[in-house]
């Protein structure tokens, strides 16, 4: 097949990882017969320096035009000043709005042989899989927000259709999984949980074979830690999904392993890693690229419907994962670049026909 993926490196360790999952996608079209084409464009810091924009209109213009478009990161001190009338962040929300993705997809599982860097004991470790489905374009992040000398306010809203549909999104996900949902929400306090709630609960009547439970994200927050094993599908709201995904990547052994993707109703899909700019290890050439090459994955999964290939990277990192190299953040010596060409060459041992084959029937 013929794909136009545009990446959007951005700042901080954004290039880095971006580098090393392109690589990876190009390495699956050679093996398989695909043509993947890539153009580049700017956002957050870099695209405020070149132009005073955080998302300038040539960029959105070529991921609406994309089949999709791959993220690094944005952001980073050099544009962190409170007072700052434009910052990076907003060119990354307001390229969600825009795309409409609405549901982001955090998949987290545990490989065995991070165990060690786990908060968790190995017996609570055994069975993570859990896929968050976090609400992407609505809640506090979008909510009007002001700004006098002593106060300020951020607005949180959502309405009844927003909730419906990232709720679909989380029960047609758990169907083909282990038909579990758990929503969070906080409605023993907010008015926008309550409507949350009510509204997750009316859906899941469409789907009598999957089981719902509610929990409150304070207590979700601990349950997470303590008995990671119990979750399948966990749907939340913009920012308790924000911040119960860097939990989870800590369960995983770092923030550097979770992909994301991001995924509306249109044809359009937004793929980042979990994590941002890392600024404390950026230009180093040390950020673990992984899960920037398992976004690259959910890309060809998602956006090009290309399973085989999908599943032949994830098998690739999870090779890496078992016999290293490791990154520093998983106590090892690799470089970026290392980690990058040692999931090229794991692809070689993991290839299947089917998978060297693509879509150009061959045999
Ligand atoms: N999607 C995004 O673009 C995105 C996501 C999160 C944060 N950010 C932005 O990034 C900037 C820095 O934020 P922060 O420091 O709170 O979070 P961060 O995710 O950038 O970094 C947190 C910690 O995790 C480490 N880390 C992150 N990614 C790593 C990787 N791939 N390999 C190894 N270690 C990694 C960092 O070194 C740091 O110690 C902020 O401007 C924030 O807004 C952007
Ligand atoms: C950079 C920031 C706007 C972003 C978010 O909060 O959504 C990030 O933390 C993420 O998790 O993708
Ligand atoms: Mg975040």
């Amino acid at each position: 097949m013929k794909a136009r993926i545009v990446t959007l490196p951005g700042d901080g360790v954004g290039p880095e990882v971006t580098d090393a999952a392109v690589a990876v996608l190009k390495a699956v079209a050679e093996r398989s017969g695909h043509t993947f084409e890539f153009e580049s464009h700017a956002i957050g810091g870099c695209a405020i320096d070149a132009t005073g924009q955080p998302l300038p209109a040539s960029t959105l213009e070529a991921c609406k035009k994309a089949d999709a478009v791959f993220l690094g990161a944005v952001g980073g001190p050099k544009w962190s000043d409170p007072h700052a009338k434009v910052r990076p962040e907003q060119g990354l929300l307001a390229l969600r709005a825009a795309l409409g993705v609405f549901a982001n997809l955090r998949p987290l599982q545990v490989h065995p042989a991070l165990a060690s860097f786990s908060p968790l004991k190995n017996e609570k470790l055994k069975n993570v899989d859990v896929l968050f489905v976090r609400e992407l374009t609505g809640g506090a992040y979008f909510g009007a927000k002001t700004r006098t000398e002593d106060a300020a306010t951020d607005e949180c809203k959502y309405t009844v259709a927003e909730i419906e549909r990232v709720t679909h999104r989380a029960f047609e996900l758990a169907r083909d999984r282990r038909q579990h949902v758990t929503s969070v929400d906080k409605a023993n306090v907010l008015e926008t949980s309550r409507l949350w709630r009510s509204t997750v609960q009316r859906i899941a009547a469409d789907y009598p074979d999957v089981k719902l439970e509610h929990q409150l994200v304070d207590s979700m927050a601990m349950l997470l830690l303590t008995q990671p094993s119990r979750y399948d599908v966990v749907v939340t709201e913009n920012l308790f999904g924000d911040i119960l995904t860097d939990e989870a990547a800590a369960l995983a052994g770092s923030l550097g392993l979770l992909p994301s993707a991001s995924l509306g109703a249109g044809k359009v899909g937004l793929y980042e890693p979990i994590h941002g700019s890392a600024p404390d290890i950026a230009g180093k050439g040390i950020a673990n690229p992984l899960g920037a090459i398992l976004s690259a994955a959910l890309l060809l999964r998602h956006s090009l419907e290309l399973e085989i290939e999908a599943t032949t990277v994830e098998a690739a990192v999870a090779q890496v994962l078992s016999n290293g190299p490791y990154s520093r953040d998983l106590s090892g010596n690799a470089t970026t670049t290392q980690l990058r060409d040692a999931v090229i060459s794991a692809l070689d041992d993991v290839a299947t026909p089917a998978f060297l084959c693509g879509l150009r029937a061959c045999g």
